[in-house]
Parts: structure tokens; sequence; C-alpha cells
């Protein structure tokens, strides 16, 4: 039999061999769900988006809902009030498994997987173990710290959705919080610091966190190792790795390992402002928060037009967006966040063309005379030009000049007149633009610069 392909070895040098494979370059847009116990008080303050909240504060009034266990820790915070309040000052945050193992029995996995294929989602990243320390999928590694157990799923959550997923035809990545547990270090995190000194790194935590993972590529072989917040120096990444790329060669491993080798970075809430060579993928919310939050509404969560805005404006500069959704424990997702993805998916599926499969061309973005932004991407012969906001009308790019003959259209089809002007190229656009989000222009051939 041919030999099993054992082409990486536990080496950086060897590692650093991996290059991004196509379907990540092209996929541009994945689906993050975070869904555990946090999903039953599903309860944060809406404090702000990570960034635009001072440091010293982040904690103490932490939007994430994910971070429902370490803010009840934190008695002077919002949730501890909410929690004494909804549940009792003695009810244990682990009792929660109860109610989210009842209500997920009434789960239907795909239809999570044809919703995300319909909004146009090419790969989705589901949480194992989150900080909390629960696990979606009934692991065989004992928790040296839960000896009376109540820290695994009983049903196979992670490989029912990865059977849904890969059946629409999308690729499965998997999350693990490697960085924190909050079942070996119970210490509450009130600042930057005490995220440190609160990371298990105990030989016994490193061998927990590297059977886990060993054991999701074993039944899962995900196409994406979405590790977060860090990983336990002992845990030997490097023979993780290697064994990893050896059994899903087109596999990616993104940089919250915190070690010198990943396939991609990953900014939160954030984004580049430029073309990076390095691939990179930006992961939010659509509100504050990753788990689902009730008490989010419109004024927190972002707005329809904004989200189509972000995605192009990612993928002009190398990035895919990893947009995150939190459902309910029984599976079923709120109003407004699935108003954002049908929005998302309508624009792409008349606007798709220009973006899945695409590259950055030599520059991500220019202006209109108008004062208007414009993206950039480019595929085979074609340049895409998106023209943020509602342009229409006869709308000029600045500094864009095309080749005599160049044929111009509309995504759909319906051909643009065009002529060169002083400033660049002025565009016919139609007196209005029909749906929400960006004018998608295909522009052949695609000028040199
Ligand atoms: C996807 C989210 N990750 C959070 C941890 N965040 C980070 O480790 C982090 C945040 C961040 C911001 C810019 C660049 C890198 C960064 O890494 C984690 O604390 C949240 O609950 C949620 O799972």
């Amino acid at each position: 039999p041919a030999a099993f392909a054992q082409k990486y070895s536990p080496d950086w040098t060897s590692l650093k061999a991996h290059t991004v494979p196509n379907w990540f370059e092209d996929a541009k847009f994945g689906i993050f769900i975070h869904w555990g116990l946090y999903s039953v008080p599903a309860w944060a303050p809406p404090s702000g988006e990570l960034g635009k909240v001072d440091m010293s504060r982040w904690f103490y009034q932490n939007a994430y809902a994910e971070w429902y266990l370490n803010s009840i820790r934190l008695k002077d915070s919002p949730s501890y009030k909410h929690h004494v309040e909804t549940y009792g000052a003695d009810f244990d945050y682990y009792r929660f498994g109860q109610a989210f193992e009842q209500q997920n029995r009434a789960w239907k996995p795909q239809n999570w997987a044809s919703l995300f294929k319909d909004a146009g989602a090419r790969y989705v990243v589901l949480t194992t173990k989150h900080h909390d320390g629960y696990t979606l999928w009934p692991s065989k590694v004992p928790n040296p710290k839960r000896p009376q157990g109540g820290i695994n799923s009983p049903r196979d959550l992670v490989g029912d959705l990865t059977k849904a997923v890969r059946g629409a035809g999308l690729h499965m990545g998997l999350y693990y919080s490697g960085g924190l547990d909050w079942t070996f270090e119970t210490r509450p995190i009130a600042t930057m610091g005490d995220l440190r000194t609160t990371a298990p790194q105990t030989e016994e935590y490193a061998r927990y966190a590297d059977a886990h993972w060993r054991e999701l590529i074993r039944l899962y072989q995900p196409s994406v190792l979405w590790n977060d917040i860090g990983y336990p120096k002992l845990g030997k990444p490097e023979a993780l790795f290697a064994d990893y790329y050896n059994a899903v060669p087109e596999g990616v491993i993104n940089n919250r390992f915190s070690v010198e080798y990943s396939d991609f970075t990953t900014p939160e809430y954030a984004k580049y402002d430029k073309i990076t060579p390095k691939k990179w993928e930006s992961c939010r919310g659509l509100g504050f928060s990753f788990g689902y939050n009730q008490v989010e509404g419109p004024e927190h969560v972002i707005a329809p037009e904004a989200l189509i805005e972000l995605l192009v404006d990612i993928v002009s500069k190398n990035g895919n967006l990893l947009l995150n959704i939190g459902p309910k424990p029984d599976g079923t997702i709120s109003e407004i966040q699935l108003n954002r993805l049908n929005a998302l998916g309508a624009w792409l599926k008349t606007n798709g063309d220009g973006i899945f499969g695409s590259r950055p061309w030599v520059r991500p973005s220019a202006k209109t005379t108008a004062g208007g932004d414009v993206r950039f991407t480019k595929k085979g012969d074609a340049l895409y030009a998106f023209l943020l906001g509602r342009a229409a009308g006869p709308s000029t790019v600045v500094g864009l000049t095309l080749a005599p003959g160049s044929t111009v259209r509309l995504s759909g089809g319906r051909s643009v007149a065009w002529k060169k002007t002083g400033d660049g190229t002025t565009f016919e656009l139609p007196a209005n633009s029909p749906a929400a989000g960006p004018v998608a222009l295909s522009i052949t051939p695609a000028p040199a610069a």
C-alpha cells in the first residue's frame, strides 16, 4: 500500500513548507458559532465592541455573553446582579448543563447547514470547548478536575454539525479554547494580567489539551484548527501540527497557538487597512458578543449594509470574514441574526462573482469624485470594482484608467457605459441601485494598475 503521507515532521522548518490551500483563499466568508452552557443564561451588558471599551473596565462589564461564568465571579459586575436575581446566588454555573442538554435534543443541524449555505458561507467553525471547559462532543478524555463528569455533552453536537455542514458542501472547522479552561483555573479574570496568570500551564493540562485536539482530529478531520487565546507551553504544538497536516493536508491552522508558525492571523473585531501578503481572517459577532445575548437589540448589532461593506473591504485586503452566530440552547437563531445573514446571502447571490475565488488587486481601494468608497478585487482577466454606499447615476472612480474597448458589466450581466475623464473613469450606473449593498462592476480586461 502507498506509504502514509508523512510529509511533515515536528519542527518549524518542515511546517513552514505548508502553504495556505486554495479552498481557504477562495472561501472569503465563514460562519463562527459560539454555542454552549453560556447560551442558557444568554446575558451580558452590551457595553460595547472589543477595542472600544477601556480594558480596565472590559472584564467588569464584559459584553461577551460566553464569559458569563467569569462575569458572575466578579461580584460587582452587572452579570452577577442579574445572576442572583434570576437564578439565586448559589446557582452553580455548570447546572446550566441540564437545560442545555435537554433543549438541544430538538436541534436539527441540517437547518443550520442550509441557512449558512444560503447566506453564502463556504466554511463553518464551531466551538468544541470554550473557556468554561464544557465539551460539545462526548469526549473520552477524562477531565481530572471533574471526576463527577457533567463537563461533556452526551450528544455529539460536533459530529452532528460536521456531517450536516459537509453534506451541504461547506468546509468544517473546529474552535478549541487551548489557552483558558476554567475547570483548571477557577480564579476570576479582572485584568489582562489575570488572563496570563490564569492560563493553565501544568503538564496535566498540556496533556489534556493535546489529547483533546488529537481526539478532535481523529474523529472529525477538521479543515481548520481554530485554537483560541494561547496554548500551554508544554503542549508540543509542533508535533500536533505535523500530525494534523499529515492527516489533513488541506487543513489550516490559525495564529492563536501563539507559536512562530501559522497559516493565518486572526484580528478580532478588527481588520487590516491594507493588503497583507499573509492570509488573515477577521472574526466578530453580529453584535458585541459571540455567545447569544438576549439583551442585544438593533442598536448593538451591525446593520445589514455595513455588514456587506465589511466583507467587501476585508476581501479587498486579502482577508476572510468569520462572522459569528450565537444560537439559543435549542438551536434556534434570533430574528435579528437571521435578518443579517439573509441580507448578506441575497447580496452575495447577485454580486458574489467578484468575491468568491477572487484575490486582491494591486491596490484595495479608491474614491469617487463624490467622495464615495470603492474596493477592488481581481479574478481571471476581470477587475471588480465595488462602489460602497448607494452609488447611482454617473459615478467617477478617481485614478482608474481602462484600456480602450474594455467591457464593463453590472453583476448580473447588464452592460454599463463608461468614459475616460480627467479624474479617472466615469461609469453610467442605474439611477437607483436596486438592492441594499455596494454596486459591483466587472471590468475586462483588468487594467494593469
Ligand atoms: C472569538 C473570541 N475570542 C476571545 C479571545 N480573544 C483573543 O484571544 C484575541 C482577541 C484579539 C484581538 C486582536 C488580535 C488577536 C486577538 O486575540 C474569547 O475570549 C471570546 O470569548 C471569543 O471566543
